[in-house]
């Protein structure tokens, strides 16, 4: 086993895959509304292609948590297929889907009994006049119906993702806290990153965590650490919600990042690894892959890749520069 490590002792273990770029949703913080240029069909790799990279990972690498994301990945009408042949690799990593919930009241049981572990669905407002503001489209009814198709299928505990935007919902992480205690599942406040295809984010306009944290006095929130739960190697910082079973996460990659224990590695759906979301250059396995290289070529070519990873992010230097490739051709 070769593991993917870097120069500054991180290990990557967890192989975040994003399976397209498109989307049915427009969130202002993502793309603009007009959408953008998709990837052409012929860039994108198939699923045998997408499958052998994973398994190569799997079984040479050391990837021991796959994340199937996008772009919208319940845009993959294969999606169960593809799910399935993930589970059958040895060792069988943990399988986890981030998508923005659109067609998963649909959908998941499908995906669940295809071998889905766990889900995130992401939803920034309980108030469908601010959902269409926020993602140019009236689809807020179908987030809610995937969020309780995703725990009647057993994929709990199901994990909501929320943005906050000045002077769009930035008012509203109480109501948000209040909503997921009724409905048992795990909220998370994410703050805005500089990843938006239009270039817009400003780091005196972004939502932070201390706002956030300030805005939910009232919910007597502590820290988990204090229970000595350890965080390890996740984004999302956790509080309980006080005597209560609730946790709710706050994931401040700009404000308190957590560069030091990231184990993440990204494969794009154009079959390009990044070593990190804000890498600026990216490593080529799709050539390599039609080019005929040796599962044992594409593991070496993997592990190089990585071994460049820079410490951190860097969104807080002045000589910061965004990535060309916007969030949902990354894979978020
Ligand atoms: N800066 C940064 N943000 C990340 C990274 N991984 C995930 N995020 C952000 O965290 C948010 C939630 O990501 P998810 O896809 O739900 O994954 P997760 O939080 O790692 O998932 P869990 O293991 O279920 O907690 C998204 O906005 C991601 O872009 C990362 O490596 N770096
Ligand atoms: C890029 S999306 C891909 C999966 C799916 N379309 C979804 O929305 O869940 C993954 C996550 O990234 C988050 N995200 C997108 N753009 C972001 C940005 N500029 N800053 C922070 N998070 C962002 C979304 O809210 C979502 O939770
Ligand atoms: S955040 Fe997800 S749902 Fe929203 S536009 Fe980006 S890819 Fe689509
Ligand atoms: S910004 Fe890069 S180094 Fe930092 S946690 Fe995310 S992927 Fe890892």
């Amino acid at each position: 086993m070769l593991p993917l490590a870097d120069a500054y002792g991180r290990v990557a273990t967890d192989l975040r895959v994003s399976l397209t770029d498109r989307c049915n949703l427009r969130c202002t913080y993502c793309m603009p509304p007009e959408g953008l240029d998709w990837m052409p069909d012929d860039q994108l790799l198939t699923n045998d292609e997408l499958v052998r990279l994973v398994r190569i990972g799997v079984e040479r690498l050391g990837i021991g948590s796959v994340r199937l994301t996008g772009g919208e990945p319940l845009l993959r009408q294969d999606l169960p297929q593809i799910i399935a042949a993930v589970a059958d690799l040895t060792p069988r990593p943990t399988i986890a889907l981030t998508t923005n919930g659109i067609g998963l009241a649909r959908r998941a049981g499908d995906l669940k009994a295809a071998g889905l572990d766990r889900i995130n669905v992401s939803l920034d407002t309980l108030d469908p006049a601010r959902f269409q503001v926020m993602t140019r489209r009236r689809r807020h009814a179908d987030v809610l119906a995937g969020i309780r198709a995703a725990k009647e299928a057993g994929l709990e505990p199901v994990k909501i993702n929320s943005v906050l935007m000045r002077g769009l919902n930035d008012d509203e992480a109480p109501a948000l806290v209040d909503w997921a205690g009724r409905e048992g599942v795990q909220l998370r406040f994410i703050e805005q990153m500089p990843l938006d295809a239009q270039h817009g984010w400003r780091r005196d306009r972004m939502v932070t965590a201390d706002e956030i944290l300030a805005s939910l006095a009232g919910h007597g929130l502590r820290p988990v650490a204090a229970e000595g739960t350890v965080r390890g190697s996740a984004p999302s910082e956790l509080f309980r919600v006080g005597d209560t079973s609730q946790l709710v996460g706050v994931i401040a990659s700009v404000s308190r990042p957590f560069c030091g224990a990231c184990d993440r590695v990204r494969l794009t759906a154009d079959g390009q690894i990044r070593n990190c979301l804000f890498s600026r250059t990216e490593d080529d396995l799709r050539t390599a892959l039609r080019s005929g290289a040796s599962d044992e070529e594409i593991a070496e070519q993997w592990v190089r890749a990585v071994a460049g990873k820079h410490p951190g992010h860097g969104i807080n230097d002045p000589s910061f520069l965004q990535p060309d490739r916007p969030m949902s051709a990354i894979g978020g």
